[in-house]
Formats: C-alpha cells, structure tokens, sequence
C-alpha cells in the first residue's frame, strides 16, 4: 500500500503542531519519525489514524484521497496502530482479546474463538511472535502484549502499522524480539511508521528518517548516519550522548536497606529479602528485567508498597512503617515509573504540578493561602531552565507531549533540597538533547552530596549514570557490579545467573542479548 500524507496541518489554539506536513510511505519500508519532545510525531500519527482531525492537508492511499474520522476508517483503510498503553482487557484471553478487537469492517464480521486461537497460532508461525492463544493477557509480559496489539492490527488486516515508541516499555531482549518481529513483517509487504526515541534502534532497522522538529520536516536521513549526526538533526545542535562525570567521591551511607521483603497484592513475594545501601554522592542503579521486583523495592522505599519484613533507614532513622509525606519531607525526592498515574496530574496546570509536594511551604503557601504570585514565578523559571515544551504554565499537564510531561517530573523533583533521589525510569520517552541535560542534572545531584538509586532497564541509561549497579532477578538482588561490566554480562544477570556465572558464560558464549 502506498500511502502519502499531504499538507497535513493541525494546530491546538496558537500553536501550530502539524505545519504542513508532507511525507510519504513506500509498500514494505520501515520508516522512522525521529523529533524532539513535543515536535508533533504524535498529533500527526493521531491525524492518520483518525483520532484527530485536520484543520487541513490531505491523506492520499493508493492514490485516492481519504478521509479517515475515527480509528474504524483508518482500519478499513488498511492503518493499524499499536498505542503505548495497550487496550487489552487483561482478564481475557489472546483470543478472546483478539475477538474483541476485530473490526466488523469489509464485511468480516466478528471472529468465533476457534478461528481466533487458530489465527494467533499462524501468526504467530508466520512472524515469529510466540503467543500462547490460551494464555490470560494479565499473565503475560509488557513484550508479549505488544505481540498481541500488533497481532489485532493484522487480523485486521493492517498494511501500514504505527508504531508510536514501542520500545520505550521493553527490555532489551524483548527490543531485539520486537526488531525481528518488525523485519519479517516489512518482508512480507507490510509498511512500518517506527517512533523512537532510541537512535541505535533507528539505526538498526529503518529504511527511511524523516525528522520533524517544531511541526515542520526539516529533513531526511540515512540509516549510516551516526548517532550523532542524527541527533544534531533532531535537536538543532550537537548533543553529548554519553554524560561527562568524574568518579563518584561517596561520603556517608545515606539509604541502607536491610532484608526488605515486600508482598504484592496477588500475594508473591515482588521483593525479597533485599540489602542495599546508597552513600552520598554516588549513582546506585537498579537493573533488571521489568517486573522483578525494582517497582515494588522502589515504591517501598517511599512507603507506596507495603513492607512484609526489614528496615528502611535514611541517614540512620528508621522510615520503614513512615507515611510517603514523612518521607518526602525527610528529604526523599521522587520520579515513579509512571508518570501519569503517580507522577503529575493531569488536569492541573503545568505550574501546579511543578509544585504539588511543596505548596503548603514557603515560599508557595502558608497554611491555607497560596502565593499564585510565586507558583508562576518559579514555574517560568523550571520552564526555561528544563526546556519544558508548553505554550503556557497555567495549560493543563496533559495537554503536554508525553516527554514533556516527564520533564515536569524531574524538574520538581530537581528543584528541592534532598538526601535521596529514588528515580525510576527517569528519562522514559524523553528525547536525546533533554537526556544530555537531565543526565548532566543528575550527576550534579550526586556531585552536590545527594544519594542517588536509579531504576532503568536501559543498559545504555546504566552505563552512562551508574557509579555501581545492582541487578535483580525475581525479587532478589543477584549481585552488585561495577558500572563498566560489560553487557552480556549484565544481561545475563539479568536472567537470573550469579556474577561468577555471567562473567564465564559470557567469556565462553558471547550473546547478542541487547545489542540493539
Ligand atoms: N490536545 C492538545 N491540546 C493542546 N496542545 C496539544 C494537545 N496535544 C498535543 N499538543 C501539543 O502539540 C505539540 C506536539 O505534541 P506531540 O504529542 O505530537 O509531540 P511528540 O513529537 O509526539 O512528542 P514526544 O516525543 O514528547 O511524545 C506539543 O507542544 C503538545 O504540547
């Protein structure tokens, strides 16, 4: 299918988010949209998809002009698209979720549950997705759920898929699946719109860049262009891509975790038995497969999930039964994993948020009364200072780009004294320039005496931060390595082997786990 967006414009009040777009998608290419945090990456895949409306511009499918005003016309045009946040429903089967989500376009008519289990099955013969037709959404890793969107598009017969970062949520085992699931796809004839945020991603699997910066193209790119070059041409200047930071100088123990054991609400044992200690001015980073236990030992440390057994301590004081205000009052500073569940919200202004743990202090409040005077001032200045992306402080937080949006996380957290700053997933869907400038914030943190615990399950966001890391494996932390560990090392900790068993089966068998 050749598909050719034309002129496509959309603007949100004053801001022109869309300015004329114009891009094309050959039959069976893989073709990147690589932008900034707010460029318009998404507002112009919504546009495609029928989520948004144009205020002008043209799609054009096979030539034809379309029109596309929901989700059901961009299907019975042949466009699929696999969301950030999956819309399974969790207590129903593959299957059944992919009897679900068949469209009743083109006169296909719902799909019975033999003909689903046996469509799951061929596609997942076909491309490689190993999906288990039977097995209950809610059971099944983040990676495998993605297969199953990407598998609904295709019965839905998809020939052009978007993909709005699908890697910002997988591992790096599951990111070399997904690459491979993506191949075999563009083989068999299938065209692929790839987001990302990930430049070695890019450039490993695209056939075509475009680059979007401020609503316009400013430009293709080749695939051999190095990382460098291609994130110049996102940004608009050079970017460090790795951060300069001396060897920590680690003072005191500020963080000292001893056997914390935490149960989730299924009733296993996410945490267990954990010893860690964090001193000042130094990096400890988390690793690990999503899901083994780093979100619970995260949240337990700020007194969001419950504590079974041990001790938490900060600076010699027990905080293990202290409420999350107490802790965050002890000098705890925050980034959850996800953002807008835990980490803003959503309909407060932009200003507001850049405040919501401090606006009962001075200088934002006393008792009752707020200083609006003062919320706006400091809410500039975070702005210009984190080069947040917002047409104004008092919009809405939603109305942000996803990495925007982050960028208001970080940037309250960032601006309070603290001892500890637990930060999960810190720079999830942010783009390459504000990575250079909130790695650089982060090691400033460290180097200002601040005990810094990350939890990433990006190798390269490890190895650029880490002073040491430790790395957990189904509740337990497996070892604490070096930050210069080679990778395969590290990946195959992450798969449950002890330090001694990664480093030989790493020397004997070299992996290609988390190349990408
Ligand atoms: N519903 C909305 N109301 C107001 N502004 C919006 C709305 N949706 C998007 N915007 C604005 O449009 C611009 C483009 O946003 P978009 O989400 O398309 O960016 P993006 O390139 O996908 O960014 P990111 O990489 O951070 O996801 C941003 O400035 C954003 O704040």
């Amino acid at each position: 299918m050749h598909l050719e967006l034309s002129g496509l414009t959309k603007s949100f009040g004053s801001l022109v988010a869309n300015d004329h777009i114009d891009l094309v998608i050959e039959p069976g290419e893989i073709h990147c949209l690589l932008g900034e945090n707010g460029a318009g990456k998404s507002t112009l895949m919504n546009m495609l998809y029928g989520l948004l409306q144009p205020d002008s511009g043209e799609i054009l499918v096979d030539g034809e002009k379309v029109k596309i005003t929901s989700p059901s016309d961009a299907i019975a045009h042949g466009i699929g698209m696999v969301h950030q946040h999956f819309m399974l429903v969790p207590v129903f089967t593959v299957a059944e979720n992919i009897m679900l989500g068949r469209e009743n376009t083109r006169g296909a008519g719902v799909l019975d549950r033999k003909r689903a289990q046996a469509l799951v099955t061929q596609l997942s013969e076909r491309y490689g997705f190993e999906v288990d037709p039977d097995a209950l959404v809610e059971n099944i890793p983040v990676g495998v759920q993605q297969r199953v969107e990407i598998i609904k598009a295709l019965t839905n017969d998809a020939k052009v898929l978007i993909l709005d970062e699908p890697t910002a949520v997988l591992t790096p085992a599951e990111i070399d699946e997904l690459i491979e699931v993506m191949r075999r796809l563009k083989e068999s004839g299938t065209s692929i719109v790839f987001i990302t945020h990930k430049l070695k991603e890019v450039k490993a699997i695209a056939d075509t860049i475009t680059v979007i910066r401020r609503g316009k193209v400013v430009g293709n790119a080749e695939p051999s262009a190095t990382e460098e070059e291609l994130a110049e041409l996102m940004v608009g200047r050079a970017v460090d891509l790795v951060v300069d930071k001396e060897p920590a100088q680690p003072g005191e123990p500020v963080l000292m975790v001893e056997g914390l054991t935490v149960i989730d609400e299924r009733g296993f044992t996410a945490v267990d038995a954990v010893d860690l200690e964090v001193r000042a001015g130094e990096i400890l980073a988390v690793a690990g497969v999503q899901g083994n236990g780093q979100t619970e030992l995260a949240e337990a440390l700020l007194g969001l999930s419950p504590v079974a057994a041990g001790r938490i301590s900060l600076d010699g004081k027990d905080l293990t039964t202290a409420s999350t205000r107490q802790r965050l009052d002890a000098g705890i500073g925050y980034v959850p994993e996800d953002r807008g569940h835990d980490g803003f919200v959503g309909p407060f202004s932009v200003a507001e948020n850049l405040v919501l743990d401090l606006f009962r202090r001075e200088p934002f409040g006393k008792g009752l009364s707020l200083r609006t005077d003062e919320i706006h001032k400091n809410a500039e200045a975070r702005v210009e200072e984190f080069d947040i992306r917002t047409q104004g402080v008092e919009l809405s937080t939603s109305s942000l780009s996803g990495g925007n949006q982050q960028k208001v996380v970080l940037a309250r957290e960032l601006s309070r004294p603290l001892k500890l700053l637990v930060a999960s997933q810190p720079t999830r869907g942010v783009d390459v320039g504000s990575i250079e400038f909130l790695h650089t914030r982060i090691v400033e943190e460290r180097d200002r005496g601040t005990a810094v615990l990350i939890v990433s399950t990006e190798l390269d966001e490890i190895a650029a931060l880490a002073d040491r890391v430790a790395v957990m494996y189904r509740g337990k932390v497996v070892g604490v390595v070096p930050a210069d560990t080679p990778r395969d090392e590290l990946g195959l900790m992450m798969a449950g082997a002890s330090k001694s068993e990664a480093q030989a089966e790493a020397t004997e068998h070299p992996t290609t786990l988390g190349t990408i």
